[in-house]
């Protein structure tokens, strides 16, 4: 699945959103859009880790063992399963830096090359500078590309493959509708 068609998955779940929770009058839902994505983003670095210097465990939450009780079937005790913290708050991010695209409304070239830095500290300095500007100018398409340029970037830095990130973020968009439909 190429980007463009992403696009179109996440107008999808904008306009079933926007049917259960329709704008109001002088609402700047672009601003929200943005400050979400920002905090999006400290939540992936809350579970990158690496900037942690006052602890010994600095290692990305990859792996997490997730414990659960299924509704009538605690009989059973509790269920496990395996989560990828750090995938799923990626693909959270992906969700807001594509519909921000939609939201622009602009003819932006759906086709991002991918920048990396040196290192993911880096990177992570690059994108909340890009959104910092977006924030100020957010009619201006050039911020908004090189966001997404970084924030693709990001996603390989962290080791994912795109069809890992593919398939986590439309595991979060269907759970996305579902929350619609069940009144969130
Ligand atoms: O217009 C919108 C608004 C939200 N989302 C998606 C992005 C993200 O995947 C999710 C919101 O993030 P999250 O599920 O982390 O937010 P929350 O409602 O605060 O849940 P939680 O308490 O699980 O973090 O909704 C969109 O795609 N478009």
């Amino acid at each position: 699945m190429n980007l463009a068609e992403l696009y179109e998955i996440q107008r999808g779940l904008d306009d079933h959103i926007e049917q259960e929770h329709p704008r109001q009058e002088g609402e700047d839902r672009l601003a929200d859009k943005i400050l979400a994505l920002q905090t999006e983003l400290g939540e992936c670095a809350n579970e990158w880790r690496g900037f942690k210097f006052w602890r010994k465990d600095r290692e990305p939450r990859i792996n997490h063992t997730e414990i659960y009780f299924v509704n009538g079937e605690n009989e059973h005790g509790p269920r496990q399963k395996l989560t990828n913290p750090l995938l799923e708050e990626y693909a959270d991010c992906l969700h807001f830096g594509l519909s921000i695209g939609n939201e622009m409304d602009t003819d932006i070239e759906k086709n991002f090359p991918i920048r990396t830095e040196r290192d993911i500290r880096e990177q992570f300095k690059m994108l909340y500078h890009f959104i910092s500007e977006l924030t100020f100018i957010a009619e201006d398409c050039s911020f908004y590309e090189k966001l997404m340029s970084w924030l693709l970037g990001l996603g390989g830095m962290f080791g994912f493959t795109w069809d890992q990130v593919e398939e986590a973020y439309m595991q979060k968009n269907k759970l996305n509708h579902q929350r619609q439909e069940s009144g969130y």
